[in-house]
């Protein structure tokens, strides 16, 4: 009995087990019942009654098996990732904002790994508890459920400040929201920063270039951003972010890093994340309809999340102040995006194109001879070794939620 709540997957198993029993003996119940009914002992609605009694008893009984299971599997001692040992000096105190979200517990991961104090603040408006759920506990990890709009008093060395929805449904969905998280939230940021004497690095964006006019995309070209438009709430929330970073490093003498990071990629993709790379994959796995937008013939550069974790851990740590394009430059349109997916996903899913996003960028690629030169980094993730890894993580996304969903208690 003990061993079975040892792991989630046993858990999904004994609680799959109770209920098929329980099932089964309801079945039989209600059979018997039925039996007896017909026999003429039992009216049609003691029957029914019976029925309701025992399922709501069965209901119970599935709680508290439930509740039993979560309180032996806490007093089974957890297990962790190795963790290197660094000795005092050595060892900094870093914050992560955003750390619960997709790029950020890949990067939490990295940091935690190295043996430093890792410091997660997240309001978990995308970001999800599961996805640092392996180093709650540890020593060295700390979660605080904050939202980067109101200040935080802490001590840290050094800060990445990845607080911020990075998808258009996403942040679009509340732009007003978008906008304050990236000025005020970044100004409590930089403020903390200023206050603790604290090494913090921005994450921006591809997206303060706008729909560009200059191709491949260098981190001196100025961008192409409507003001007004739907993605404005980004495309300038960062760009701001951007402006107050250079300005507080020059008034206050601060040591601050800039990443523009491109189209990343890879497992802890949220699964309404509602860009391409997860869309694609679930509308394949699932065949349904890809959906391209417009004509299919814009163009992104996928990077893989484990290249860009590596980008930022290595402009952090150079002494290089201005910004840096992170991302991968291999260049694909759409189309072949969403028939490389159909290739590697397999089944019969059909591509179809709906309307075009309004303010779409049509090309995407990043020139990155800066992070080669400064940083010595580059993208070593191939595109398909990344994809597989991905559509895996998504198989397995798809496995629990239909598991969760026969599983689901439905009262009559
Ligand atoms: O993935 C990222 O890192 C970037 O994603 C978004 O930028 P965007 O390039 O517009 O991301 P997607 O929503 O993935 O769109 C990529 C292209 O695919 C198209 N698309 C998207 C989704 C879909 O179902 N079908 C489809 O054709 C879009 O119209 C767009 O042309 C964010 O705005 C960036 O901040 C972020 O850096």
């Amino acid at each position: 009995m003990c061993k079975i709540s040892l792991s989630r997957r046993n858990k999904e198993i004994l609680i799959a087990v109770c209920s098929f029993t329980i099932l089964i003996i309801l079945y039989k119940l209600s059979g018997k019942s039925r039996s007896v009914s017909n026999a003429k002992e039992f009216s049609q609605t003691d029957s029914i009654h019976t029925k309701e009694e025992t399922l709501t008893k069965t209901a119970y009984r599935i709680q508290e098996l439930e509740e039993k299971i979560s309180i032996l599997e806490k007093q089974i001692p957890k297990t962790y990732p190795d963790v290197r040992y660094l000795n005092y000096l050595a060892r900094k105190r870093i914050l992560v904002t955003g750390g619960a979200g997709f790029v950020g517990s890949h990067l939490v991961d990295k940091l935690m790994k190295e043996g430093h104090e890792v410091i997660v603040a997240d309001n978990f408006f995308t970001g999800r508890k599961l996805n640092v759920e392996h180093w709650i506990g540890h020593e060295n990890f700390e979660m605080i459920h904050h939202d980067i709009v109101n200040p935080l008093y802490i001590e840290v060395d050094e800060i990445y400040h990845l607080a911020s929805p990075a998808s258009p449904p996403h942040y679009m969905e509340n732009p007003v929201k978008t906008i304050k998280t990236n000025t005020i939230g970044t100004i409590n940021i930089l403020g903390l920063a200023r206050r603790v004497n604290a090494k913090v690095l921005i994450a921006s964006t591809s997206e303060v270039y706008g729909d560009p006019d200059i191709h491949p995309q260098p981190e001196t070209y100025w961008g192409h951003v409507n003001p007004i438009g739907p993605r404005a709430c980004y495309d300038e929330g960062k760009r701001i972010s951007e402006t107050l970073t250079y300005a507080y490093a020059k008034q206050e003498k601060m040591q601050v890093r800039v990443a523009r990071i491109f189209n990343t990629y890879g497992p802890r993709m949220h699964m309404n994340d509602g860009r391409v790379v997860s869309n694609f994959i679930l509308q394949a796995l699932k065949g349904e309809i890809i959906t391209i937008y417009g004509s299919g013939g814009q163009t992104r550069s996928f990077q893989y999340v484990t290249d860009l974790v590596e980008g930022l851990v290595s402009l952090m740590n150079s002494n290089y102040t201005l910004p840096v394009n992170l991302g991968n430059p291999v260049e694909h349109t759409i189309n072949e995006f969403a028939a490389i997916i159909k290739e590697l996903v397999g089944g019969n899913s059909k591509i179809v194109h709906s309307s075009e996003v309004e303010d779409d960028p049509q090309r995407r690629k990043p020139d990155i001879t800066r992070a080669k030169k400064y940083l010595n980094w580059e993208p070593k993730v191939n595109l398909n070794v990344g994809l597989q890894k991905t559509v895996s993580y998504f198989r397995e996304e798809l496995r629990k939620f239909s598991h969760s969903q026969r599983n689901k208690f439905v009262p009559v």
